[in-house]
């Protein structure tokens, strides 16, 4: 039985810090596209492509309402804005897959709304990236295809195309929707495997790394049955935010490999509406500059709670918005030498 606990910290990740040449171009440096945003949550696209600017990406592009981006322009004139169309006809799609094509990582959900839309762009999506980031109301649209088992085929399709696993953002009402989906008894004796797997598991590491609680490990045993029914990475949100890697063997859990990672940074400040959508912009902006899913999670994550960390330094952390941790990512990448 093969399980390890390990910290995302400071020291961690100065260990696996990427230096940027000083003469390099934002053509080396990666494009990411966010499907992200939508008349009725237009927050939500600038939240996520401002945390994404600020990873350090090449290129920054939105897909948007057409509506939004003369707005949007004022505010963050470094990005590179697209008009959304209906995907209706065969030359939107066309043009549509053209544009995903193009890019190093895209991410899907953040405050897009559940609209037929945004199942066409994720479908598309599904069928054509590589690095594909999934979030919020995409997440709600995945359980749905689970449940009606349109998800299975085009996951399939997927994997013939050699496409990577997904990644997933949940928090832990959008886990357990997802583990919803699943629901049949087969999944849940499997989720009931993964707990008892997990809790024995941990009694053979030492107590320092073992610190894990009985809700982290129930909300551990949801998201490792979904890592492997959705065929997906899963970062785990939540206080603290967790990230597998490896797997449970549910026919015999003990030859299972599986590494829990667990985050160290991290406040309260964070539990407010729009802080997942600037750790989900991050990330894409991360995953774009070709930096491995696992490694840019744990920074993203790292990143994302530190910022809240030094902001409540100087102010209650009632008052401080999601919007305010991007200005501090900058001096956090620094304390752990990411330049
Ligand atoms: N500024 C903006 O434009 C924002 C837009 N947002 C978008 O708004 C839409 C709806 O978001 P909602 O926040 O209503 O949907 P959620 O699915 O995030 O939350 C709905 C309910 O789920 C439960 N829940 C949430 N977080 C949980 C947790 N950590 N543990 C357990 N249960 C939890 C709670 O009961 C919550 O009221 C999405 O598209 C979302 O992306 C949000 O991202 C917030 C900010
Ligand atoms: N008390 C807390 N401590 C640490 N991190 C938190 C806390 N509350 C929320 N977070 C973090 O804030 C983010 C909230 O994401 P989410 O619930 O998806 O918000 P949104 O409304 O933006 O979609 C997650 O990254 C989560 O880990």
């Amino acid at each position: 039985m093969a399980l390890e606990v390990q910290s995302i910290n400071a020291e961690s990740l100065y260990n696996k810090r990427l230096l940027r040449p000083q003469a390099l171009h934002k053509g080396q440096m990666g494009k990411a596209l966010l499907l992200t945003g939508s008349l009725t949550y237009p927050g939500a696209a600038l939240l996520s492509l401002e945390a994404c600017l600020r990873s350090g990406v090449g290129y920054a592009h939105l897909l948007c309402a057409k509506e939004l981006i003369p707005h949007f322009v004022v505010k963050l004139p470094s990005a590179l804005y697209h008009a959304q169309t209906s995907l209706e006809t065969s030359t939107q799609r066309e043009d549509f897959c053209k544009l995903i094509h193009q890019m190093d990582a895209v991410l899907i959900g953040s405050g897009c709304s559940l609209s037929e839309l945004t199942e066409l762009e994720l479908e598309l999506c599904l069928l054509n990236v590589d690095n594909l980031l999934i979030d919020a109301d995409a997440l709600t649209i995945l359980a749905k295809w689970q449940t009606n088992g349109k998800l299975q085929g085009l996951l399939k399709k997927r994997s013939k195309q050699n496409l990577k696993p997904i990644l997933l953002l949940p928090h832990l009402g959008e886990l357990k929707r997802l583990y919803a989906a699943l629901a049949n008894s087969r999944q849940k004796l499997e989720h009931t495997k993964a707990l008892t797997y997990l809790k024995e598991a941990l009694k053979t590491i030492s107590p320092e790394q073992g610190k894990l609680t009985e809700p982290d490990l129930e909300r551990l045993a949801y998201a490792l049955i979904v890592s492997q029914s959705y065929q997906a990475y899963v970062v785990v949100k939540g206080a603290p935010t967790y990230l597998l890697k490896g797997e449970l063997n549910s026919a015999a859990p003990e030859n299972s490999n599986l590494t829990i990672y667990q985050n160290t940074s991290g406040c309260n400040a964070l539990a407010k509406a729009g802080s997942g959508d600037v750790l989900a912009g991050l990330l894409a902006g991360l995953m774009a500059q070709d930096l491995a899913p696992d490694l840019a999670s744990q920074l993203s994550v790292y990143v994302h709670g530190a910022a809240s960390e030094i902001l409540s330094q100087a102010s209650a952390s009632r008052s401080i918005l999601p919007s305010d941790l991007l200005a501090v990512f900058g001096q956090v990448f620094q304390s752990i030498g990411w330049d």
